[in-house]
């Protein structure tokens, strides 16, 4: 039984609505990684589901991205375990044989940006207060490479690398301008309009559109694969460097303060 993630039937057919409902800010811990991994699986074996539109549960907040408390002051084992789940998360997204179109309703920064990146078609309400962007050097981090090599294949690479060293989160009308978005709709037509663009995407036939994304795909996923240890033992070793620490704490520190 999934709390953190909710799988409900669409108004179309063969269509599958995927809710993240994580409070306060649907942040990626590793309880909610695990059980989008499992909600995926089941939905990747599902021959009625052709196509799935992901979004958040409430709106405000999309996904918080990767959950701070999760890299802050835990154990090797702990940040090994988790990068493996992060990893494991992205895999089954961006090899998901489905139609994925995400339909972003709310604050979309770093790894619930990279989730965006994934899907095959991403439309955004327009709402100046929701921003997207992999802002990793905002808190003095790196993104790691096959984060880049997500971005880089959805803007190019003038634009990933500025949009990487600055660490920008985009309102909706550049996030389009720069192509990390496909779609800006009014938020109260944001559902709609994603069904409407998955109806596109299902009128292929799939072995066809499977086939191609697969060819697109492969080559970014196997650099991953191919290294895929070596990748949670660089990780571990950066998250564990007193300097992130420092730079992590202070900039969980900046959130809770921003209340008071
Ligand atoms: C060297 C290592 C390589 C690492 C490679 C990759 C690493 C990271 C990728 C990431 O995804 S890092 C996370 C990046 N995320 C962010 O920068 C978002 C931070 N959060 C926000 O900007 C805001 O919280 C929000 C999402 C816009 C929501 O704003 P709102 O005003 O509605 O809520 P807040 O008051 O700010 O937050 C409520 C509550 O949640 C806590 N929180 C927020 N984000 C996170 C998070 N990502 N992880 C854990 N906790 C989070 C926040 O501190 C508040 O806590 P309390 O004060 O209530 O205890």
């Amino acid at each position: 039984m999934s709390h953190r993630v909710l799988v409900e039937a669409g108004p179309a057919a063969g269509v599958a609505v995927l809710k993240f409902r994580n409070p306060p800010v649907n942040a990626l811990s590793l309880e909610m990684l695990m059980e989008l991994v499992i909600s995926l699986e089941k939905l990747e074996n599902d021959k009625a589901v052709r196509g799935i539109v992901i979004t958040a549960e409430n709106p405000g907040i999309f996904l918080a991205g990767l959950d701070l408390t999760e890299m802050c002051g835990r154990n090797p084992a702990h940040y090994a375990k988790y990068w493996e789940a992060v990893q494991e998360l992205w895999l089954r997204l961006y090899q998901s044989s489905k139609v994925l179109v995400a339909a972003i309703n709310g604050a979309c920064p770093a790894g619930g940006c990279l989730a965006s990146l994934t899907c095959d078609y991403r439309v955004m309400a327009d709402n100046p207060k929701y921003t997207i962007g992999l802002n990793e050097t905002q808190l003095g981090i790196i993104a790691p490479f096959w984060f880049k090599d997500t971005l880089v294949n959805t803007v190019g690479h003038r634009a990933a690398e500025q949009a990487l060293q600055l660490g920008t989160l985009f309102p909706p009308a550049k996030a389009l301008q720069v192509g990390i978005v496909d779609q800006v709709v009014p938020e109260e037509q944001l559902q709609s309009a994603a069904l409407s663009v998955m109806a596109q995407w299902l009128a292929i036939p799939d072995h066809a559109r499977q086939l191609t994304k697969t060819m697109m795909r492969k080559p970014t996923v196997d650099q991953l694969v191919k290294q895929r240890e070596a990748d949670i033992q660089s990780f571990v070793g950066l998250i564990s460097q007193d300097s992130i620490q420092r730079a992590l704490q202070t900039y969980l520190q900046k959130l809770r303060q921003k209340k008071g």
